[in-house]
């Protein structure tokens, strides 16, 4: 005879399930280090389907099974941002880089080092996601960087994006900005299957991102292969940071989010440098379009010190990689 309580009304093992597959999505997206196969996941998700179908009272709005709404909207809801989602200044050469550097130091009155997290800047869209309690609550566009379009039926849709936070230990108010972006992978793939259907080709990974976040019907945009980088907070209440940004993006982590791989810590500018020349060759072999290197001072304390100017702060930079020619091939098939 099993101990069911007198509030378990259906058999225990639906949130059991429920907590394995998110355990298994996490391994996959944020850890790259799945425990099971793709199809061994789909069976534990064709089986959660069905027990939610026999117990349709035990269906949670974080549950996998409910990534998909139903009903398109007739159209996008703004957001105004709590705090503004900021823009970045450019750096062009070696040069624009260390005067950078030299303005952080004059700024701080100080000559010591300054210590740099180097992030690849996926060109991608700029979201916001908005989690209370763990759960996810609402994804916005960054807009103009202080109003945004209310997407949060279409970030659902996507898997990088935990529905509720993993472990413990963050803030009960927690917003993640980071980067919505198409594998170049899922972009070829996606054009692949529009020639085959004579539909419209996207130029390039970023539009064709834009273009799948657009759709006032959520079920298109659970279609498309779409990936988020998590790699910034914005507003955070109930609870405390790790006082570097580099251990931010270790806590994002750790509550389920994909980061980075290629995120480094450098210890001065010089490495910085030496960071932006290793991605640069690699880049063409990266499994994303980037079209630069995002350096930000690493304490928390001596961003906040140096705060911003209008929209960009004084303490990142986006040092970019020459424009890539668009690919001849695909202007040659819009214009025939
Ligand atoms: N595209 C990126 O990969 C990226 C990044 N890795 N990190 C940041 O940091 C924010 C937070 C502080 C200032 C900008 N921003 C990024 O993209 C921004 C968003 C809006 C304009 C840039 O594309």
């Amino acid at each position: 005879m099993s101990t069911l309580s007198l509030f378990d009304d259906f058999p225990p093992d639906i949130e059991q399930l429920r907590q394995e597959i998110n355990y298994h999505s996490y391994r996959y997206y944020a850890l790259d280090d799945p425990q099971i196969t793709d199809a061994d996941y789909d069976r534990l998700m064709q089986r959660l389907r069905e027990l939610e179908a026999q117990y349709p009272a035990s269906i949670t709005p974080d549950s996998p099974t409910q990534r998909v709404g139903a009903a398109p909207l007739s159209a996008f809801q703004t957001v105004v941002h709590e705090m503004p989602m900021l823009s970045l200044d450019n750096a062009f050469s070696d040069e624009d880089l260390l005067a950078f550097n030299q303005r952080v130091q004059d700024r701080l009155k100080s000559a010591e080092d300054i210590e740099y997290a180097c992030e690849v800047k996926l060109d991608g869209i700029a979201v916001s996601l908005l989690y209370q309690n763990g759960l996810l609550v609402r994804g916005a566009t960054r807009g103009d960087g202080t109003n945004g379009e209310d997407i949060t039926q279409n970030v659902r849709t996507i898997k990088s994006i935990p529905l509720r936070l993993h472990g413990e230990g963050f803030p009960s108010v927690l917003e993640v900005r980071g980067e919505i972006y198409m594998p170049k992978a899922g972009f070829n793939a996606l054009n692949e299957n529009a020639r085959i259907t004579g539909e419209k080709l996207f130029v390039n990974p970023r539009n064709a991102a834009a273009g799948s976040l657009r759709q006032l019907d959520p079920r298109i945009t659970a279609n498309r292969p779409l990936e988020m980088c998590a790699y910034s907070v914005g507003w955070v209440d109930g609870g405390e940071l790790p006082s570097t940004h580099s251990n931010v993006l270790a806590a994002l982590k750790s509550w389920g989010f994909l980061t980075n791989r290629e995120t480094q810590v450098a210890k001065n500018i010089h490495e910085a440098i030496a960071f932006y020349r290793r991605i640069g060759e690699k880049r063409d072999a990266l499994a994303y379009d980037i079209d630069g290197i995002v350096f930000k001072v690493n304490s928390r304390k001596l961003q906040d010190s140096l705060g911003f100017i209008s929209r960009a702060p004084r303490w990142a930079i986006a040092y970019k990689f020459p424009a890539q020619e668009e690919s001849t091939l695909l202007l040659d098939v819009e214009f025939q």
